[in-house]
């Protein structure tokens, strides 16, 4: 290589192409002609069924095109070969399957870099977070998380570097959940919860399957992410997880769920009518403190600080030495395909020139 040229683009690979994954290909394409297109090569995209790969780079607003026009068939086998080349190689996870995140550790053991939405590597197990943490260290590898926790909000970044300023981290609570910031910022008693819940989940801001919302598990995930990230590692079984989903939501399979939504309704409305002749708002709120970690549905008074924000917003206060009584706190847009895209994409550009 001459003594100033320019390194090769890092090689990227998508998995997903859903609501997340279509928002990245959208981004990349947005970046045609500029800078940041330089820095990378889209060589391979994936969905469950099909895959398409070029090594010469696939043109990111062709590339779902080019994933009906040719179809492979999706195999993680066929990821590295698809990777191959010069330049950084990164693998973006945009799906939320265990198989996929089954493999992160994998992947940064060979070599390639991994950015991702998918909270199921790092927020799941303790074994599995730790094999993540331990590949990541052992080779020159980086993985991307932003896009985990509050949909790429500068929380796991601002974890990091307190800590790395000497900070040990205190206690963490806020809100967590994107989605159900969302319900609980629209529903007024009047319309039911359940309309709102298909609301949000056409707008991208639900997991795949609601459940995993409104369960507190995807919540469950992110505190844990959290807890971790500031020292605190915990076993999933360890947070205590209070549902909103009743028992005869929880049986059902995914084709019948819709139908059976409304299940939600007359709950959500005994707890809402509660809380409005108190005077207070209903949050979904996560909480980290004396290594105890819950989740669960709190009625706050109005000027509660967890209780502020619109729409999807996350909103995370953070207690630590330099912040022992008055905490940070971080508040933004904590679901949507857009920003979870720009997170991602973040991480890509951050690995790219590692
Ligand atoms: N929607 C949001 O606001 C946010 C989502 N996330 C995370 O992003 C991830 C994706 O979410 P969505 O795009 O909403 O889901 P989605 O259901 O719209 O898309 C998932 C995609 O993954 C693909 N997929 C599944 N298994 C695969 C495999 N083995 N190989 C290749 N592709 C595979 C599916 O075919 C689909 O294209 C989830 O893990 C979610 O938790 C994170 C932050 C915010
Ligand atoms: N379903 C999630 C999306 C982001 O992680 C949420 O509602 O926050």
């Amino acid at each position: 290589m001459a003594p100033f040229a320019e390194p090769a683009a890092a090689r990227v690979a998508l998995l997903g192409t859903g609501t997340v994954g279509s928002a990245v290909l959208e981004r990349l394409a947005s970046w045609r002609g500029s800078p940041f297109a330089e820095k990378i090569s889209l060589v391979h995209v994936a969905n469950t069924r099909q895959s398409a790969s070029d090594r010469s780079g696939l043109a990111p607003a062709e590339a779902l095109h080019r994933l009906t026009l040719a179809p492979q068939r999706s195999s993680l086998e066929a990821v590295e070969a698809a990777l191959a080349g010069e330049g950084a190689r990164i693998v973006i996870d945009a799906t939320a399957s265990e198989s996929v995140a089954e493999r992160h550790a994998h992947w940064l053991a060979r070599g390639i870099h991994v950015a991702t939405a998918c909270k199921i590597g790092q927020g799941t197990s303790l074994s599995r977070w730790r094999a993540i943490r331990a590949a990541g260290a052992a080779g020159d590898v980086g993985y991307g998380d932003s896009a985990t926790v509050g949909a790429g909000l500068p929380l796991l970044r601002s974890l990091r570097e307190l800590q790395t300023g000497g900070d040990r981290i205190h206690a963490i609570a806020g809100v967590l959940s994107g989605s159900l910031a969302w319900l609980f910022n629209h529903y007024n008693g009047m319309r039911p919860f359940s309309a709102l819940v298909r609301q949000a989940r056409d707008a991208g801001y639900t997991e795949p399957d609601p459940r995993d919302d409104l369960s507190g598990e995807d919540v469950r995930r992110k505190l844990l992410i959290l807890a971790r990230t500031a020292g605190v590692e915990l076993e999933a079984d360890e947070v205590e997880v209070t549902s909103l989903v009743p028992p005869e939501l929880a049986i059902l399979s995914r084709d019948s769920l819709d139908a059976a939504l409304p299940a939600l309704d007359m709950p959500l409305r005994e707890r809402y009518a509660e809380a409005y002749k108190r005077g207070e708002k209903l949050r979904f709120i996560a909480r980290l403190q004396d290594g105890r970690a819950r989740v669960g549905l709190e009625s706050l008074p109005h000027d509660h600080p967890l209780a502020g924000g619109a729409g999807t917003d996350n909103r995370v206060a953070i207690w630590s030495d330099r912040y022992r009584t008055q905490p940070l706190v971080i508040q933004g847009p904590g679901a949507g395909a857009e920003v979870t895209a720009a997170g991602l994409l973040d991480d890509v550009l951050r690995l790219s020139t590692r």
